[in-house]
């Protein structure tokens, strides 16, 4: 009861802070295509209430060095229609990016990214919640793999364009508590035609735990 009252608050918070312009937004994506109007779209990768204080630091530190140390902080929407332009849609298609998919902030993926062109790196603060259990206590690796996917992809998208994941491996070695904030950390290692391949570690807040080492290979789209 406390927790929905709490839920409410928040929620109504939320909405009332949300930006009300409304505006046009046109994708083209494979499978998805449309035009639609509507409110200026929140960015998701600013902090709020839920973050807690290691991913607040981490955020911080990151945002100083977009001050000429190379990163720059990428926009993060519910639906990747959001991210790129395109032709003209179906109206009254709705869709939601998998990893924005719970209306409440800090019960699932609560993350956001970081970009170095130079150094081909994309680098996401991760902080997953209590919908995202998979051991008890700990988060699921098919949530794992999807923030990796998604920040591996995003470092691809930004270097190459529209890219889609053909082969994605994963050394899990030691869980992530619920909760707790991740750097999730991408890399894109050589391009070779269309084929783009990426490495991707994930480490505790404080780097002293290696929780996942992978490999994602992309493959460019529309070339
Ligand atoms: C601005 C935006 C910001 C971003 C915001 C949004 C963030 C969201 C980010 C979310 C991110 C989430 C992303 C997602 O979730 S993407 C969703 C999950 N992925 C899929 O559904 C992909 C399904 N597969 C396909 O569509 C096709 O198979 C693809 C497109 C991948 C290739 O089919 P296509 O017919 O086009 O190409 P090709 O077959 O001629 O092959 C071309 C070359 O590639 C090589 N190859 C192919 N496969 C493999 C393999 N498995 N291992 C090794 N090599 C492989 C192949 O040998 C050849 O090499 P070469 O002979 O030329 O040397």
């Amino acid at each position: 009861m406390l927790r929905n009252c709490a839920r409410l608050l928040l929620r109504g918070t939320a909405l009332s802070v949300r930006p009300q312009a409304v505006h046009s937004v046109r994708c083209s994506f494979p499978g998805i295509t449309r035009t639609f109007a509507e409110e200026q779209p929140r960015d998701y990768g600013f902090p709020n209430a839920t973050w807690n204080s290691n991913m607040m630091g981490l955020y911080q530190t990151y945002l100083a060095q977009c001050n000429g140390g190379g990163w720059r902080k990428i926009p993060s929407y519910n639906t990747t229609v959001h991210h790129i332009a395109g032709d003209p849609l179906d109206p009254a298609r709705e869709t939601r990016l998998f990893t924005r998919n719970l209306d409440q902030d800090g019960d699932g993926f609560e993350y956001c990214m970081f970009y170095n062109k130079a150094e081909r790196r994309m680098v996401c603060l991760f902080q997953p919640g209590p919908y995202l259990e998979g051991p008890p206590g700990y988060t699921h690796g098919g949530c794992i793999a999807t923030i990796i996917d998604s920040t591996a992809g995003a470092g691809a998208v930004y270097l190459c364009g529209s890219v889609m994941t053909a082969n994605l491996n994963i050394n899990y070695k030691n869980p992530i508590r619920l909760g707790s904030t991740v750097i999730v950390d991408s890399k894109v290692e050589k391009i070779e035609n269309r084929k783009v391949y990426t490495t991707c570690h994930i480490r505790s807040h404080d780097d002293t735990v290696l929780h996942t080492e992978s490999t994602v290979l992309f493959i460019k789209l529309n070339v």
